[in-house]
């Protein structure tokens, strides 16, 4: 990969004032009789690689659905760059620089992966540029689907996934289309960037330069906070890790201290992993 590649993808330094971008305080969240996340409290330094894991069941889903606004919490509150963002609208949080990767749905199976490219700024942050087409602005649209397309060329080739942009996106692998996952989500500007187990289903070869891009991505000065349950990927690549149980954070520290705290080989043998 070409370490000197610039990607036109907003510039996460902008918000650097924030060291930690991504604050949660006591969420709880309760699903009828079953509660969910019960008072989860943690927080997410800039331009780290931060791991969430804990057993089955334990929150996690649930944690990153309150952080996004899938899911409204019944109380507590999410904080991204000193703003509070609790109960936003899931667009409205990625609007804002706080993208999660979305499986790629069946209908844009359908399209090729520069289409599924060309719709993602659109899809996930709402349709301010596309409601933007009015005739006396028509220009400057042109101007910025211009801009846009620039920006997909550059985004797929950092990936390395250009060569097959007029694939159809069902006919991808499993890891192609994490590829295509973390592409779409970085063409919105993020700032912090949540993966829900990006590594699902993807073979090593393709595992490896996923690792390497999420790396390259955050000595840029990307964040991002991954669910991922193989523990060796985790310990490997993720310099803090924050164990949730039953809807709280248990311990939270370096993989080694992870490792060796007691309390969290309990839990997972307690849990069924
Ligand atoms: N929409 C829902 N309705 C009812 N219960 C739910 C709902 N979502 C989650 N739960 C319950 O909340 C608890 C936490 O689930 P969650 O999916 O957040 O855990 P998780 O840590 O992501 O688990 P896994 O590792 O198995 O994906 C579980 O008991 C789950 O059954």
């Amino acid at each position: 990969m070409d370490a000197n590649v610039t990607l036109a993808t907003g510039d996460p330094n902008l918000a650097a004032d924030h060291e930690y971008p991504l604050q949660v305080d006591n969420l709880r969240k309760s699903f009828g009789g079953i509660t969910a996340v019960d008072g989860a409290t943690f927080r997410v330094e800039r331009g780290t690689l931060t791991g969430l894991i804990g057993p089955n069941g334990a929150g996690k889903s649930t944690t990153f659905n309150l952080i996004t606004g899938v899911h409204q919490p019944d109380s507590g509150s999410v904080t991204f760059n000193g703003e509070d963002v609790t109960g936003l609208e899931p667009h409205q949080v990625a609007g804002r620089g706080m993208v999660r990767t979305f499986q790629i749905a069946r209908e844009l199976g359908e399209m090729t992966v520069l289409e599924n490219m060309m719709l993602a700024p659109q899809n996930q942050i709402g349709e301010q540029l596309w409601r933007s087409v009015t005739p006396g602005l028509r220009g400057r649209v042109v101007d910025q689907e211009a801009e846009l397309l620039e920006r997909v060329w550059e985004t797929l080739e950092f990936f390395e996934i250009d060569h097959i942009a007029e694939e159809y996106a069902e006919n991808l692998s499993g890891g192609q289309r994490k590829l295509l996952e973390l592409a779409r989500a970085l063409l919105t500007d993020p700032d912090v960037l949540l993966l829900d187990e990006p590594f699902a289903g993807v073979n090593p070869s393709l595992e490896r330069r996923l690792v390497e891009h999420i790396h390259t991505l955050r000595e840029r000065g990307y964040t991002f906070l991954l669910v991922e349950h193989d523990m060796d990927l985790i310990m490997e690549n993720c310099e803090h890790v924050i164990v949730l149980h039953q809807g709280r954070v248990l311990t939270e520290g370096t993989p080694a201290e992870i490792k060796a705290n007691e309390e969290v080989v309990e839990a997972y043998l307690g849990g069924n992993v």
